[in-house]
Parts: structure tokens; C-alpha cells; sequence
């Protein structure tokens, strides 16, 4: 797999790792050399057991985490060598998060939750970029409600919208789907995939269940803090047989 700033398909890199390991104080070793290309406008899943260091990856990835050894590169720029404020800064500016409870203000709307990271940041939100990102995730008519009047798979649609709202390099999304129904859950995915199709956005996901893993481009398989396989096209059934058998390994 490629370690420089170009992945397979020499399409420029929104996140790299290299030879990143990571060891906590008490010296639990959860990543253990990993070395990844998410090229730009791509889908990856990310999976593996429980304490396989997919949460770990996640953080050093998203620069929320420092690794012990290794480089981390965000859209370009290597994150090692920046100071904590600048790295917040490129993280803010950069990076998307969406997480498996939406983390949603309940006390605002869903309008003010969604640009409230921009101000906070003191950006001017681009309106014209969220009216049709709303438009798209079917909340237009919806803006104006407070998170608890919303379905969960509104609300995790909702946090989507917020996650893009500065245009972000990479949305790292954690279990997205874990909390929704099916139906939810497959509305969720769907727009994910769509998202990367249309409008060339960059998704890395953790997740436990392969068919949501199988809506990517590609899955990474972590056993022990390491990339044991990376599948492409994945499916669910695919994934499934995989985790099995290195349960059983
Ligand atoms: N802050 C921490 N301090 C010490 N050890 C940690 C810390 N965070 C995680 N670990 C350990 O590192 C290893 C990898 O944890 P990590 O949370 O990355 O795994 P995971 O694959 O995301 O697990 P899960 O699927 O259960 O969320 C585990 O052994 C875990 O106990």
C-alpha cells in the first residue's frame, strides 16, 4: 500500500499514515505500525474485533491523537511537527466527525446546530453549500425543529450536514449507524455513498457490522493494532466470513 502522498490510483491523499504505531501509558501497544493512503474521494470502512485499535487509528487519523512513532498527513500537510493550536485549527478546518449518538445540541435547532461549529470557529457559513446540502439530506422542511422532534436517522442525517459544513477534507464517522434501524441505517449509508459519488468527499468509517462496511469502497480488516487485509468492493457476506475466521484464528 502506498506511504507517500498518492494512493492506488495516484489520486492525491486526504489522509496518509506511515508506519504509525501507538502506545498508551501502561504501554498497551494499540496500533502497531500501520501504514494507510485514504485517496481523495473515496469510501473506506474500517473493522475489526473489539480492542483491534480501529477507535485508535480513528483519533491518530483525525489528528484528535498524537501516535508515539510515525507521520500523519491531512490533506497534504504533515501534522507531527504542528503545535497543538495549529493542529486544532487544521482539524476544524479539515476534518468532519460524526458519531454514533448525532452529539447534537438538544436546546437549538437543528439550523443552529448545524452551522454552530463555523461560529465557533468565527467562519461565515457558505449558504448556498448547506441549503443544498439540507436539500439533499431531505431536512429542508425540518430546520427549524429541535433535535428531539427528529427520527434518529434525521438526526444522524442532521450531524452529517454539520460534519460538511466547512467543506472538509476527510468525515471521519464512528459506528453512524449503530444507534438507527434498518431503515434508518440504510438511509444513513446511502447517503454516505452518495456523498463520495457526487460530491467527491472523502469517508473513513469504524464499523462492527459488515453491511454497512459493505456500502465502501474498501474495508480494512485490524487485528492487534495492525492492518491484517484490506478488501475492495467489499460485501457484507465477504466481511462477514473474514471476521469470522480471525475470530476463530
Ligand atoms: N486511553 C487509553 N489508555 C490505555 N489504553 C487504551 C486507551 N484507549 C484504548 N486503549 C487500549 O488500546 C487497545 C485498542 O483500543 P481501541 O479503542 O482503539 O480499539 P477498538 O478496535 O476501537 O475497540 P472497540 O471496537 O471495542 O471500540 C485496547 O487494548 C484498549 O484497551
Amino acid at each position: 500500500m502506498g506511504t507517500g502522498g498518492a494512493g492506488r490510483t495516484g489520486r492525491p491523499a486526504a489522509i496518509a499514515l506511515t508506519d504509525v504505531s501507538k502506545v498508551y501509558p501502561g504501554g498497551v501497544r494499540a496500533l502497531a505500525g500501520v501504514s494507510l493512503v485514504v485517496e481523495r474521494g473515496t469510501f473506506l470502512a474500517v473493522m475489526g474485533p473489539s480492542g483491534s485499535g480501529k477507535s485508535t487509528l480513528m483519533h491518530c487519523a483525525a489528528g484528535l491523537d498524537t501516535p508515539s512513532t510515525g507521520t500523519v498527513t491531512i490533506d497534504g500537510q504533515d501534522i507531527g511537527g504542528l503545535s497543538e493550536t495549529r493542529r486544532t485549527e487544521l482539524r476544524r478546518e479539515r476534518v468532519g466527525f460524526v458519531f454514533q449518538t448525532y452529539n447534537l445540541v438538544p436546546s437549538l435547532s437543528v439550523a443552529d446546530n448545524i452551522t454552530l461549529p463555523l461560529r465557533l470557529a468565527g467562519r461565515a457559513p457558505d449558504r448556498e453549500w448547506l441549503r443544498g446540502l439540507v436539500t439533499r439530506v431531505g431536512l429542508a422542511d425540518r430546520l427549524a425543529h429541535r433535535p428531539a422532534e427528529l427520527s434518529g436517522g434525521q438526526q444522524q442525517r442532521a450531524a452529517i450536514v454539520r460534519a460538511l459544513a466547512a467543506r472538509p477534507a476527510v468525515v471521519f464517522a464512528d459506528e453512524p449507524t449503530g444507534a438507527l434501524d434498518l431503515r434508518g441505517a440504510l438511509a444513513v449509508l446511502g447517503l454516505l455513498r452518495d456523498l463520495v459519488d457526487e460530491l467527491r468527499q472523502t469517508v473513513v468509517m469504524v464499523t462492527h457490522d459488515p453491511a454497512a462496511a459493505a456500502h465502501a469502497d474498501a474495508a480494512l480488516v485490524m487485528v492487534d493494532g495492525r492492518v491484517v487485509e484490506t478488501v475492495v468492493a467489499p460485501t457484507a457476506a465477504e466481511l462477514a466470513d473474514r471476521l469470522v475466521a480471525l475470530g476463530k484464528g
